[in-house]
C-alpha cells in the first residue's frame, strides 16, 4: 500500500488538518461522560440547580465544538481523497501508456479497466475513511478506555479482559477479508473482459444470433461475482455480532462488580454511568469496525493490484539511449532477426535477413500466419528482436530514442481503427497541428478525398466510435491517409488494401509510388506485390524467397503457385 498512498503526499497539510480536527472531535467527545457523571454526582445527586445548567452548557459547548470539527474534517478529507485519487489514476494511466505491447498479454485490457475505476475508487474511499472514521474508531476505543481508567481504574479492568481475544480475532478477519476481496476484484475483471468483448462484437453477436448465448455466458460470469462477494461479505458480517459478545459480556462485568463497588463505597453512581457510557462509545466504534475491516480489506487488495501495475518492470527496454537528431536517410536493414513472442516458446521469425534502399518498396507475401505482421511490428518497435537487429537510418533502432524512431515511420494496421471525432480530427492523429491543407493533400493521395467532400460536413464529418458509419475500404483509405500526413520516410502498410476495387486501389498504388518513401507492404495480391521492388516470401517464419518477381517466378516453386492461383481466380471472376 505504501507505493500507492506515496500519491496522498502533496497533500500532507490537508491531511495534517483533518487529523488534528478528527482528534479535536475526539477529544471533545471524550470529555462529555465526564460532564455527565458531575452533571449526575455534583448536580442531581447533591441537588444543585445552578450546577445542573453549568454543566449542561458545557455538555451542549462541547457537542457544537464536536459537530462543526466533524463538517470541517468531512471536508478536508473529501478534497485529500477525490485529489488523491485524481493523482494516482493519472500515474496508473501514464505507466500504462509507457507499457510496450508485450506488458499488455500480461495486463489484459479489461484488468486494466477494473484497476483504473474500480479498485482506484476503492483505494480513494480508504483514504476518506481512513481520515474520517477509520483512525477515529480506534482511537475512540482506546481513548475510552484510558478516560474509564482516569474515572476508576478498578471498574475500568472489567473492560479489558476480554480485548486480547478481539484483538487477535479482528487480525485474523483482515488477513481473511483481504485474501477473498481480491478474488472478488478478479471476477470484476471477467465481468469487464466479457463486456468489452461482447460491446466489441455486437455486430457479430447479432448476425451469428449468438445473443441468448453471450446472456447466459455474462449471467454465468457476473453470477460467479456475485456468489464470491456474498461470500466475502458473509465472512465480514460475523465480525460485529462477535465483537458486540464481547463487550456486552464486558459491560455486564462492569454493572455486577460497579453495583458492589458503589455499596462498598469505592465508586460513585456517576462513576459508573461514566464508565457504562465509555463502554457503550467502545462498542459503538466497534461496530464501525466491522464495516472498516471490509472496506480495509478491499482497498488492500486493490492496492495490490494498482501496485503491480505502478511498479511493473517493463520486459523491453523502450527508450533508446541518445540519438535523438535523426537523419532520415531511408534505409532499412534487417540482420538475422530471429523472434519468439514473450511468455510462449515457439519462434515466429527464424534468421530474416534484408536490406532497403531509401525509397524501395518491399511487397511481404507468405500464408496466413507466417509471421508477416509480426515482422513489421519490430520496426517501430511495439517488439524487440529476440536475436539479431534492426536498422534504419543507418543505425540500430534500440538505439534511436522512440519518439524519434516512431516518428519516423508511418503504420497502416491490418484493422483500420479510427476514432471518436470529426475526419480531420482522425487525420490529424497523423501530424499534430497538420494543416487543412496538409490533410486534404494526404487524402488525395489515398484516394479518399473525392468521398469525404461529399459527405455534408466533409472534413468535419464526426466518425464514430471505431469508425462504425464508414465503410471497410473507407476506413482503409482514411487509416492511409492518417499515415501519409506524418511524411514518413517510412511506411507500413499490412494488408490495408484488401477492401478497395481494382480501380481504387491501381490510383492509390501510382500515388504511392511517387512517395518519398520506403515502404513495406503486406499483401496476398500478386497484383499488388508487381508494384514493389523486390517480394519477401516469407514461409513459416523463415524467408523462403526474397527478390524481384521474375526472380521469384524463376526459382521459387510457391511464388508460382501463388502467382498461377491468382491468374486462375483472376480469369474465375470474369467468366
Ligand atoms: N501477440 C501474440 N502472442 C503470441 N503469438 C502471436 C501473437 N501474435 C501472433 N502470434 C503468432 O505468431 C505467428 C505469426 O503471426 P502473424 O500475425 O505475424 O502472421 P501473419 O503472417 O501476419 O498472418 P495473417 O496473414 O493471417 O495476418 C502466428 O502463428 C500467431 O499465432
Amino acid at each position: 500500500m505504501k507505493t500507492v498512498f506515496s500519491y496522498a503526499k502533496p497533500y500532507k497539510w490537508w491531511i495534517a488538518i483533518a487529523l488534528s480536527l478528527m482528534l479535536f472531535e475526539l477529544a471533545v467527545e471524550l470529555l462529555q461522560p465526564l460532564v455527565i457523571a458531575r452533571i449526575i454526582d455534583d448536580g442531581i445527586l447533591a441537588q444543585d440547580q445552578d450546577r445542573i445548567v453549568q454543566y449542561g452548557f458545557v455538555l451542549i459547548a462541547l457537542s457544537l465544538i464536536a459537530f462543526f470539527s466533524g463538517v470541517a474534517n468531512s471536508y478536508f478529507a473529501a478534497h485529500v481523497a477525490h485529489s488523491f485519487s485524481f493523482n494516482l489514476r493519472g500515474a496508473v494511466y501514464s505507466k500504462v501508456q509507457s507499457f510496450s505491447l508485450a506488458m499488455f498479454n500480461k495486463f489484459p485490457a479489461s484488468a486494466l479497466i477494473t484497476r483504473l475505476t474500480s479498485d482506484v475508487t476503492l483505494v480513494q474511499n480508504i483514504l476518506f475513511m481512513g481520515l474520517r472514521i477509520m483512525l477515529r474508531a480506534p482511537l475512540l476505543v482506546i481513548g475510552s478506555m484510558a478516560m474509564a481508567f482516569v474515572v476508576n481504574a478498578k471498574l475500568a479492568i472489567y473492560l479489558i479482559i476480554v480485548f486480547p481475544v478481539l484483538l487477535l480475532f479482528l487480525y485474523f478477519m483482515v488477513r481473511k477479508g483481504v485474501a477473498y476481496f481480491s478474488f472478488v476484484q478478479q471476477r470484476l475483471d471477467r465481468v469487464n473482459r466479457l463486456v468489452q468483448e461482447n460491446l466489441q462484437a455486437v455486430r457479430l453477436i447479432k448476425a451469428y444470433l449468438r445473443g441468448k448465448y453471450e446472456a447466459n455466458r455474462f449471467s454465468e460470469v457476473a453470477g460467479s461475482l456475485k456468489t464470491d462477494t456474498v461470500k466475502a461479505f458473509r465472512v465480514m458480517e460475523i465480525i460485529l455480532p462477535i465483537l458486540l459478545f464481547g463487550m456486552n459480556v464486558s459491560l455486564l462485568a462492569v454493572l455486577w462488580f460497579g453495583a458492589s463497588e458503589i455499596q462498598n463505597g469505592n465508586a460513585q453512581i456517576g462513576e459508573l454511568v461514566a464508565i457504562v457510557n465509555y463502554a457503550m462509545r467502545m462498542t459503538g466504534a466497534f461496530s464501525m469496525f466491522s464495516f472498516i475491516i471490509m472496506a480495509f480489506a478491499r482497498a488492500k487488495a486493490s492496492s495490490e493490484r494498482i501496485e503491480e501495475v505502478l511498479l511493473a518492470d517493463d520486459v523491453q527496454k523502450v527508450e533508446g539511449q541518445g540519438a535523438t537528431e535523426m537523419i532520415r536517410r531511408g534505409e532499412v536493414v534487417f540482420e538475422h532477426v530471429s523472434f519468439t513472442y514473450p511468455g510462449t516458446t515457439r519462434q515466429v521469425l527464424k534468421d530474416i535477413s534484408f536490406r532497403l534502399e531509401p525509397n524501395e518498396k518491399l511487397a511481404i507475401m507468405g500464408a496466413t500466419g507466417s509471421g508477416k505482421s509480426t515482422l513489421l511490428q519490430l520496426l517501430p518497435r511495439f517488439y524487440d528482436p529476440t536475436e539479431g537487429a534492426v536498422s534504419i537510418h543507418g543505425r540500430d533502432i534500440q538505439e534511436w530514442s522512440l519518439r524519434e524512431l516512431r516518428k519516423t515511420i508511418g503504420v497502416v494496421p491490418q484493422q483500420s481503427l479510427l476514432f471518436t471525432g470529426t475526419i480531420s480530427d482522425n487525420l490529424s492523429w497523423g501530424k499534430e497541428g497538420a494543416l487543412e491543407e496538409e490533410l486534404s493533400a494526404s487524402a488525395v493521395k489515398a484516394q479518399i478525398h473525392d468521398t469525404v467532400v461529399r459527405f455534408p460536413k466533409a472534413y468535419g464529418t464526426r466518425v464514430g466510435q471505431k469508425g462504425v458509419n464508414l465503410s471497410g475500404g473507407q476506413k482503409q483509405r482514411l487509416s492511409i491517409a492518417r499515415a501519409l500526413v506524418r511524411k514518413p520516410s517510412i511506411l507500413i502498410l499490412d494488408d490495408s488494401t484488401s477492401a478497395l476495387d481494382v480501380k481504387t486501389e491501381a490510383a492509390l498504388w501510382r500515388e504511392l509510388e511517387r512517395e518519398q518513401a520506403t515502404m513495406l507492404v503486406v499483401t496476398q495480391k500478386i497484383r499488388t506485390a508487381l508494384k514493389a521492388d523486390r517480394i519477401l516470401l516469407l514461409e513459416d517464419g523463415e524467408i523462403s524467397a526474397y527478390g524481384t518477381h521474375e526472380e521469384l517466378y524463376a526459382c521459387s516453386e510457391l511464388y508460382r503457385q501463388i502467382a498461377h492461383s491468382q491468374q486462375e481466380q483472376e480469369v474465375d471472376e470474369y467468366v
